[in-house]
């Protein structure tokens, strides 16, 4: 039997958004901090703004583009969200550091899936962080897309990376009310992610959540 994942509604922009997504039924928020590209980002202002009127047991995750501990650190400290999602490389894989300084709090870590070498990088990662989450990203472009895509990525390799890893896995990157379907009986996720897939015009559209859930429930 396959258990129904875990949302997480992505590209929150206001406190009206974080409310909607909460009544249309999401475990988690996605609020994105400055990134080189992507069509979510707010500022951190709001995202401490909007996390204060989130209700527990809601998560707010913080999706941070800093890859220095210390840089992720202080972000954190503007925002007092209640996930880190690290959307690229972590330096030096210095989740120690993450871990003695901001214990309270869990750590996602994103990996961009293109090709076996991803599911090589999960598995070392998953080691040191609370739960992974596969997106479509390239970060080895000049300017760096680090998410917010809209696109899919090779599903098998996600299914292999779920299969080989010990702690939870969301999975993002292009899904949408069509494709959700497919992607969990696919990847058997424990979560799923989204952004632009529930909008319209770059604003959160309540019939696409509504849809979105409806398919995920059918
Ligand atoms: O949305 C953005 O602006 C963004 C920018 C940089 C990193 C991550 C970003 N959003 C995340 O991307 C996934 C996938 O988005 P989509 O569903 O393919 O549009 C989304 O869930 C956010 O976590």
């Amino acid at each position: 039997m396959i258990t129904i994942p875990r949302v997480k509604i992505c590209c929150i922009s206001s406190v009206e958004e974080a409310r909607m997504a909460v009544e249309c039924g999401a475990a988690a928020l996605g609020l994105v901090g400055h990134m080189p590209s992507g069509p979510g980002v707010i500022s951190d202002e709001l995202i401490s703004t909007i996390v204060k009127t989130v209700p527990p047991p809601v998560a707010t995750f913080l999706l941070t583009s800093e890859t220095d501990p210390a840089a992720i650190i202080s972000h954190y400290k503007k925002v007092h969200a209640s996930v880190i999602q690290i959307v690229d490389a972590l330096a030096e894989r210095q989740y120690d550091t993450l871990r003695r300084e901001l214990p309270a709090v869990k750590l996602v870590q994103v990996i961009h899936v293109t090709d076996e070498r991803s599911v090589t990088e999960a598995i070392e990662v998953s080691k040191h962080v609370d739960a992974i989450l596969l997106d479509s990203g390239n970060p080895n472009l000049a300017v760096k897309e680090l998410g917010g895509t809209g696109r899919t990525h090779n599903w098998d390799l996600s299914r292999t990376i779920r299969e080989s890893i010990d702690i939870p896995l969301y999975l993002a990157g292009g899904l949408n009310k069509e494709n959700v379907r497919q992607a969990i009986d696919k990847v058997q996720p424990f979560g799923i992610d989204l952004c632009s897939g529930v909008r319209t015009s770059g604003k959160l559209d309540k019939e696409k959540l509504q849809a979105f859930f409806a398919a995920i429930n059918s």
